[in-house]
């Protein structure tokens, strides 16, 4: 079974899906594979290039400050970008999960997930919330960025309350004792559907 993790930037995804992988699921960080998929894919890098200009890579390695300058103000371009990298991904993701169907269930974390309609491809759908203001503080405290450039991804995503609508699960990501609780609950009630 497939439960896909999805959240809007800051949410904290990615710490609540690690919570998942200490009761022993895996776990599929697309963030992570797209990333690596942007490095090794010879396919991928041309036509990358070949969409955005040669200044894309840099010593062999991703500008991400380049394609983001470029991708989340202007919706055609992030369109390309997702054309690029997004089905790969579902490719990789299919592997992956293919080498792991002995197991109960998965978990695929993904930012885009209602966006791209790869949520049908999920058996169940967790959607992580938090304020929205405790999302800007978070991720300004973790990355090199500004709130113009944070809000910029969040125009590129729906709201909360639409991916709320379509979740199977919420989990409140705020104080983190009480969301590892969520998740522990979660987790037993999937356990019982598999
Ligand atoms: C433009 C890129 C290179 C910028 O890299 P950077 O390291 O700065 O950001 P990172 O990938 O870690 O994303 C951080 C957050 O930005 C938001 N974000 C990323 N991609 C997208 C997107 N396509 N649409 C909306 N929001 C996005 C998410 O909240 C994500 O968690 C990168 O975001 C990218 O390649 N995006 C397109 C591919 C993609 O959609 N990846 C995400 C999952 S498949
Ligand atoms: N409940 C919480 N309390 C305080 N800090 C938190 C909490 N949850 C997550 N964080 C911190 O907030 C930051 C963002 O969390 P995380 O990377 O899990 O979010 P994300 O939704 O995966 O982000 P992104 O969309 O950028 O990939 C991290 O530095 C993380 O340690």
């Amino acid at each position: 079974m497939i439960v896909g993790l999805t959240g809007g930037i800051g949410s904290g995804k990615t710490t609540i899906a690690k919570m998942f992988h200490e009761l022993g699921v895996s776990i599929y960080i697309a963030d992570i594979e797209a990333k690596k998929l942007m490095h090794t894919s010879e396919a991928i890098k041309k036509e990358l290039i070949a969409a955005f200009g040669k200044e894309t890579y840099v010593n062999g390695e991703l500008n991400r400050s380049y394609l983001s300058n470029i991708v989340f103000n202007q919706p055609k371009e992030l369109q390309k970008i997702n054309a690029i990298v997004h089905p790969r991904v579902g490719q990789h993701f299919k592997d992956w999960y293919e080498a792991r169907s002995d197991e109960k269930y998965v978990i695929k974390e993904a930012a885009i997930l209602f966006e791209n309609d790869s949520y049908k491809q999920c058996d169940k759908i967790i959607t992580v919330v938090a304020p929205i203001e405790e999302r800007f503080r978070r991720i300004l405290l973790r990355d090199t960025t500004t709130r113009e450039a944070v809000q910029d991804r969040m125009n590129n995503q729906w709201s909360d309350e639409k991916k709320m609508a379509l979740s199977d699960y919420i989990i409140h990501n705020v104080d983190l004792a009480q969301a590892r609780a969520q998740v522990f609950k979660i987790h037993q009630e999937i356990s019982l559907l598999c």
